[in-house]
């Protein structure tokens, strides 16, 4: 071991970058000299070897001293001197740069020998004293060796979700996926690890090191086109939410191992949920289940799904099952001009998802099996494997991550019998229904009065799509979320239909008719926006320092769609309801001939809640209930109001008999949908008032155009009732928000939801340390009790409730079914903070707040530091004279949406003056259609 040691050194491997002078180096050369800690005593370093916390504000001569070390440091200073004569043998710890979990800093290996450099985090950094550990009785080749293999590993795992596209191998092993699983599961072990440590004097290099390090695995994916990953990284919530549709093959209920294992789906699916483009759907059908992320990799590479194809038949059958070194030799050898990594990882997915490749995926699946067994590798999400404990899994790493059956892999085969049997589906748009399939929400089937076609787009609630209306062809989409027993997404996804069905506004999806499968999935039928979304608008964008537009066109444009934005948010806090989760990704986009027909529609309602006391927890009846309520409120009956409903001939309309429902803004909305006319920049700013309200009103002249189906592709929809009905027996459960669950997407939380969180993780943390150390479901308990109890909530999130009108006043109250409630500072003032983010990335094409390494990147949102630079020079280009004043309010907006004082936080009004204003001046721009 000694020798290894030296070895390691002598190659300079990170590990033990630390010779014998440099310990004693550090004896003088403290940044903190003078410093207690500064002093190499034996305390410092026992503090190490005991794996227990001695403070370093301790003196070291007194802890050297102290009557409490008395007792195991002679026996340690004996192991010291008999077991490592010199302490040559010793390798300090840490010599990599790694984040500080707790902290969210980066420690610099460099200074660690006398101390270490912390990064605050405003990114300046400071100098704290830490003393270095030295360990004996540790396999360090060993470590180093399984260290690596977990870090490829890890790595290759992360490049099969999202394509490397550039690499330098210099900087992978100083990365830390922040919403990396194993981090996750890394962080659950260190606090069981640390729970067993303090009762035990023993050393545990695989809890105190391997916890520790897990953080500095991978790097961040870069987005196409982009060094700056702007995609939004999914959230708990999210994973959790993915995770419903990984279930054994065996049994449709989720088991115990999923937990964790699902967690990784964080990595193995795109986080960017997006519609599939087109002009690979008529290349290679299969690929219509390869994520975003691939398809756009392949373009930038400039590879043809053919050559993919071609190359895969050319490898080894067990391709997939060789080990990395072997994989990328066999790359290199057919694809000697490509980036072997992500060609690495291209050939993955397609090999798990293409059915022309000479692979079959069913086939190999039943192989591999075999061979997980036999190597007993723990992967729970194994269709082909009986669940295990939950605990193997923790516990022991798999000596071989499956292969064939990746997270993504299963997530996708969840959906249908089998990958084959979808891409052929798929393949053949014509095939009536899916061939020996009984599953309700495979292609070909009948829902709603629809029948299922591919899917375009992926969600971390569910998948997306498209069905044509079995009467008169018309195309829509339909949002299919599995829960299958999976309570929580139920749940869930319960409320999000409970909200939806209530928004009726002209640039809000509308939710037409839904469908709950009560031990299945809930179906959601909705009309189809065929643009994509805000997202990939701007991935088109590009970064502001190689914008594929002028600044002038980009302000104009984030001007002109955010205005509609504005109005959708605008109705939404009129109706006391959060979105909650207001990202690019949630605003699909529909193109028209000219810019200035372009929409934008809000989407995504997975999030949203009410956020006043009257309100909150309306939902939490059943359908009728609230129908019952609603009649007697208005004193109303119900064939008024069907006949109100059946007033508009189309097809496309809520026929919402249960919920608040204001005739005027209805019909408003219908008349605007049935005879739309594309909006222009003058009426966004008509003379009437400030208000965006006129969105909601009907335009003057009729249009043959259709809000949502282009007149020259699709059939045009014909008269017929609009509304299945089929939710009306629907009881909703108890749907009051979930504390663990206000933040929707990390980059776009605001810092007082931040606050709030990190109150309830400190809670729970306490919680699974002495009461349920391995369970998630304690984290949300936890989280639940805690976030009950006012006084845990940071007194700035509840001044700033109560700080002004706009931001809400925040749910105290506990339901009417006397369910604990809690208060959370989720409310308008959160929407209009990820309205900023959105703004900002429009603009700039990055998003303000990014970091691979979450608590760095909870600390920067806190901290509200973001590159301003960067928004002035798009904001205030060099102008033409008629452009004056163009972007100094978009700047101005965005650093309002953007401040962390809810005092000083812009409100909507305030907003929707100062982008009418801009608009106002790039009016006569707009006019001349020419943009
Ligand atoms: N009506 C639609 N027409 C066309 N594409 C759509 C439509 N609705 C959703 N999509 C596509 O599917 C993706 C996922 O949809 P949605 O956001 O509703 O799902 P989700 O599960 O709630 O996702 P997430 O919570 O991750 O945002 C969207 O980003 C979009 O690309």
């Amino acid at each position: 071991m000694f020798t290894s040691q030296r070895q390691l050194r002598q190659n300079g491997s990170p590990m033990s970058s630390s010779p014998r002078s440099s310990l004693h180096s550090s004896d003088k050369a403290s940044p903190a000299s003078g410093s207690p800690a500064s002093n190499p005593s034996y305390g410092r370093d026992l503090r190490g070897l005991v794996g227990i916390d001695i403070p370093t504000n301790e003196p070291a001569l007194n802890r050297a001293n102290s009557s409490d070390t008395l007792y195991f440091r002679p026996k340690k200073i004996y192991k010291m001197d008999h077991e490592h004569p010199s302490r040559s043998t010793l390798v300090q710890l840490h010599t990599r740069s790694r984040p500080d979990v707790s902290t969210g800093s980066h420690v610099n290996a460099d200074i660690e020998r006398g101390g270490v450099e912390l990064e605050d985090s405003c990114g300046k950094r400071s100098l704290y004293t830490m003393g270095a550990e030295y360990v004996p009785d540790l396999d360090f080749t060993k470590l180093v060796d399984d260290w690596q293999k977990s870090s490829d590993d890890l790595y290759e795992f992360r490049s099969s979700a999202t394509p490397q596209v550039e690499s330098k191998d210099d900087d992978k092993g100083n990365y830390e996926l922040w919403n990396s699983p194993d981090a996750i599961l890394a962080r659950n072990k260190l606090r069981r690890d640390s729970f067993f440590q303090e009762n035990s004097d023993s050393l545990s290099p695989e809890g105190s090191l391997l916890s520790r390090d897990l953080h500095s695995k991978v790097k961040p994916i870069p987005l196409p086109r982009s060094s700056q990953p702007i995609f939004t990284p999914l959230s708990n919530l999210e994973a959790e939410r993915r995770s419903s549709y990984t279930t054994n093959s065996n049994n449709n209920s989720i088991t115990q191992n999923n937990k964790f294992s699902l967690a990784k789906l964080k990595y193995s699916l795109p986080s960017q949920s997006s519609a599939v483009p087109a002009s690979f759907d008529s290349n290679a059908s299969s690929l219509n289940f390869l994520p975003t992320t691939t398809l756009s990799t392949l373009s930038e590479m400039q590879i043809s799904p053919n050559d993919m194809i071609d190359l895969i038949q050319k490898l080894p059958r067990n391709f997939l099952n060789l080990p990395y070194s072997q994989r990328k030799k066999v790359i290199i050898e057919h694809a000697p001009y490509r980036d072997y990594k992500a060609m690495m990882s291209l050939v993955k997915k397609f090999m798990l998802t293409s059915s022309r490749s000479n692979f079959s995926l069913a086939g190999f699946a039943n192989n591999a099996s075999v061979t997980e067994t036999t190597i007993n590798d723990n992967n729970v999400n194994s269709r082909n494997q009986s669940n295990t404990s939950n605990d193997n899994y923790i516990n022991t790493r798999p000596p071989q991550r499956s292969r064939h059956g990746s997270i993504a892999s299963q997530f996708l085969s969840s959906f249908s019998p089998s990958m084959t049997s979808i891409a052929k589906m798929n393949s053949n748009p014509l095939s009536g229904s899916a061939s020996g399939s009984g599953r309700p929400d495979d292609k070909g089937m009948e829902i709603l009065g629809h029948q299922l076609g591919k899917i375009i787009g992926f969600g971390a609630w569910g998948i997306i799509r498209e069905c044509f209306d079995i009467e008169t062809g018309v195309g829509r989409v339909i949002k299919i979320v599995k829960f299958k027993g999976h309570e929580n997404v139920k749940r869930h996804v319960l409320r999000e239909v409970a909200i939806w069905k209530t928004l009726k506004h002209s640039r809000i999806l509308p939710l037409l008719d839904w469908k709950l499968d009560e031990n299945y999935a809930m179906y959601c039928l909705t009309e189809r926006i065929n643009d994509g979304t805000l997202y990939d608008l701007v991935i088109s964008w590009d970064e502001s320092k190689r914008s594929k537009i002028p600044f002038s066109e980009r302000c104009r444009m984030t001007i002109f769609l955010s205005l509609q934005l504005l109005s959708a948010l605008e109705y939404m806090h009129s109706k006391k309801i959060v979105h909650g989760d207001i990202k690019l990704e949630n605003c699909l986009l529909q193109k028209g001939p000219k810019k200035s027909d372009w929409k934008v529609f809000l989407c995504d309602f997975g999030m949203s809640c009410h956020f006043d006391d009257k309100h909150l927890y309306r939902n939490d009846n059943s359908d009728e209930n609230i129908t019952n309520s609603n009649r007697r409120r208005k004193g109303e009956k119900n064939d008024e109001q069907t006949t109100l409903i059946k007033y508009p001939t189309t097809n496309f309309l809520p026929d919402d008999l249960s919920n608040d429902f204001d005739a005027n803004e209805d019909i408003k909305y219908q008349l605007e949908n049935r005879k739309h006319q594309p909006f222009t920049a003058k009426e966004l700013i008509s003379a009437s008032s400030h208000s965006l309200k006129h969105l909601n009103q009907a335009p003057s002249s009729s249009s043959s155009s259709n809000l949502f189906h282009k007149p020259a592709s699709q059939p045009q929809p014909q008269h017929r009732y609009p509304f299945h009905g089929r939710h009306k027996t629907t009881v909703f459960p108890n749907l009051g928000p979930e504390p663990s669950k206000y933040i929707g997407s990390l980059p776009y939380a605001s810092p007082e939801l931040l606050k709030y969180s990190d109150t309830r993780r400190a809670k729970s943390i306490e919680m699974h340390i002495y009461e349920s150390p391995d369970s998630s479901q304690s984290e949300i308990s936890a989280a639940s009790s805690s976030s009950s109890n006012l006084s845990s909530i940071p007194s700035t999130s509840n001044a700033s409730i109560n700080a002004k009108p706009d931001v809400g006043t925040n749910s105290s109250s506990g339901s009417s079914t006397g369910i604990e409630c809690s208060i959370s500072p989720l409310g308008p003032a959160s929407d209009i903070w990820a309205l900023g983010v959105t703004l900002y990335t429009m603009l700039v094409g990055k998003l303000p707040f990014n970091h691979e390494f979450e608590p760095r990147l909870r600390s920067l949102i806190k901290a509200g530091e973001f590159d301003r630079f960067s928004l002035s020079q798009v904001c205030k280009y060099d102008r033409k004279r008629t452009e004056e004043t163009i972007g100094e309010g978009l700047y101005d907006t965005v650093i309002g949406c953007l401040t962390i004082d809810l005092n000083k936080r812009w409100d909507l009004q305030r907003i929707e003056k100062v982008i009418q204003n801009e608009m106002r001046v790039s009016e006569s721009i707009y006019d001349d259609n020419d943009l």
